[in-house]
């Protein structure tokens, strides 16, 4: 057949420059180059020197039933001395290659098992640009001898294309992969921002003290933690608190809420997936478990992981390893995990809805956080920082002041939503004060407590301790109660200091600046 060679490079060009994504580029011209080559099979593959593998980046044709795309064939030492080799004498080289399939076996083991013929011929053609070599393009048939040296010219005419649209490729993985990394980085550098900036926790030497002496203990070893508690409660800023506290702190800590992803996609997100794993897995994606390595994973809601989900988590658990979906390999992975739940996952073992084996994994270390009803005297600081927090995000200049008896009405609610509630609460008050005029005091007069028995006795217990006191006068009468007991001593083992959790002097600033009198001043 005499073959118009402009026109075939013409046509051939059009079709490998049809798509962005080279896995179509190379399915739209197998069937235009079978008009020219008797091909059944075209790969395009890379080398991966550091796991000394060929990774086929885009196929079309050959026996195999299962998508080869992404798939990686180990090279033994003969195979890299070949690719080794022949990357270094491009120059000395013929562009395309001529071969019979059983000799290729001793390049890459596994590759002529992919093709799926036993037997036949293979051209392949290197792809280089600006003499860097990318990989290589090959043709493969199941008859012998079935490429000529016609076919071998037409094939040498598509350098030029292959190279680009791979050369494309290749880079667009690195973006994505850039992308990726970047993304974790700017979420880790925004935490660790938050942090520096003193996100600190409020309470941490009142009613969270003795969550906080756990998380002290428990830091800095690489064991599981178990996050017990209340929605709100502020489990998330405690995970945050002993990835930043441990070891790992200038790893990623990366968040999954296991209740908010779809059982479908959940394997996905975890593990990752490798390109063509499933319809719309268009790039190769690394899962959460792999974009943590080196830091923590904090599970969020874990108790609503399903069934299958926990029997992969156990394994991960077990082996540090994971699996993409749709991978052959495995990939190690150096995690601490953190989980959360605010379910009684105890109870939903004996129920059988949580794995026990994985109950006992994950309860290693478990820390319970105590609803915010139960630590009502963290309320007080609580509101002065959301105050200080939302002012800033709302870029107000001033930060209003909280009426009088407002403390109390918040005293007196149960705060079922716990911290969140209350944070939710403050914001909500500052817009009706911005928008009652700069300055208008904060007064959560239409804040509703409700009214319920179980509330009652708590309500008339803070309202004794709170109503009509300001922040400052709240502050001030717990810092004068806590003077009282001690019999106005500040500093030793029976100081007031040492009662409310605070370094001598800083209670000593805090009471100057509140007009207490203190030592000599004090008698
Ligand atoms: N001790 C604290 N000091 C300062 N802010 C806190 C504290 N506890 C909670 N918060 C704030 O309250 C909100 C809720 O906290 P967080 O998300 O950690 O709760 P959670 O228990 O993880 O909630 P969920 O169970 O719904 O996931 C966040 O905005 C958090 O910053």
């Amino acid at each position: 057949m005499q073959v118009d060679e402009h026109a075939f490079f013409h046509a051939a060009t059009m079709h490998i420059c049809s798509s962005l994504d080279i896995s179509e580029s190379v399915a739209n011209c197998y069937e235009f180059l079978q008009n020219y080559i008797p091909l059944e099979g075209l790969h395009i593959n890379i080398y991966e020197p550091e796991l000394r593998s060929i990774r086929i980046i885009a196929a079309q044709g050959g026996r195999s039933k299962k998508s080869l795309t992404n798939q990686l064939v180990p090279l033994d030492k003969r195979g890299i001395e070949f690719v080794e080799y022949t990357s270094d004498h491009l120059e000395e080289l013929d562009r395309v290659m001529v071969g019979r399939l059983p000799d290729a076996r001793s390049i890459a083991t596994g590759m002529q098992e992919r093709i799926g013929f036993e037997n036949g011929s293979y051209m392949v053609l290197h792809l280089s640009v600006q003499e860097v070599k990318l990989g290589v393009l090959v043709v493969s048939s199941s008859s012998e001898n079935a490429f000529t040296e016609k076919h071998k010219s037409l094939l040498t005419l598509l350098h030029d294309p292959f190279a680009i649209a791979l050369s494309n490729a290749v880079r667009f993985r690195e973006v994505l992969r850039f992308k990726e990394m970047l993304n974790d980085e700017n979420i880790f550098l925004r935490r660790e921002l938050l942090h520096i900036t003193g996100d600190e926790i409020v309470g941490r030497d009142f009613g969270l003290r003795e969550v906080m002496t756990m998380v002290g203990q428990v830091a800095t070893l690489d064991s599981n933690v178990l996050l017990l508690g209340e929605t709100g409660t502020g489990k998330e800023v405690i995970a945050g608190a002993i990835h930043h506290s441990s070891t790992r702190a200038a790893g990623p800590m990366i968040k999954v809420n296991c209740g908010a992803i779809a059982d479908s996609i959940l394997d996905s997100e975890l593990f990752g997936h490798e390109k063509g794993a499933f319809t719309g897995a268009v790039e190769q994606k690394r899962g959460r478990f792999e974009r943590a390595h080196k830091g923590t994973i904090f599970l969020d809601e874990v108790a609503e992981l399903p069934p299958a989900a926990q029997v992969r988590l156990l394994r991960v658990i077990q082996t540090r390893q994971i699996e993409r979906v749709g991978g052959t390999k495995t990939v190690p992975v150096d995690v601490r995990i953190i989980a959360a739940t605010h379910r009684n996952l105890p109870q939903m073992v004996r129920d059988g809805k949580f794995r026990e084996d994985l109950w006992f994994r994950l309860n290693v270390f478990p820390i319970i956080i105590p609803p915010l009803r139960m630590r009502k005297m963290d309320i007080p600081a609580l509101v002065e920082h959301f105050i200080q927090r939302k002012a800033k995000d709302m870029k107000l200049s001033y930060t209003p002041p909280l009426a009088r008896g407002a403390l109390g009405r918040l005293n007196a609610h149960d705060w079922p939503g716990n911290v969140r509630e209350l944070e939710n609460a403050v914001e909500r008050e500052l817009i009706r004060s911005r928008a009652a005029g700069p300055g208008t005091p904060l007064g959560f007069d239409d804040f509703n407590p409700g009214a319920d028995s179980v509330k009652a006795p708590v309500q008339a217990r803070a309202k004794s301790l709170f109503e009509n006191l300001t922040l400052d006068e709240a502050i001030r009468a717990h810092i004068e109660q806590a003077m009282r007991k001690c019999k106005g001593k500040v500093q030793g083992e029976d100081g007031a200091a040492a009662l409310l959790g605070l370094h001598p002097s800083t209670l000593r600033n805090r009471m100057r600046k509140l007009g207490i009198p203190f030592g000599r001043s004090s008698s």
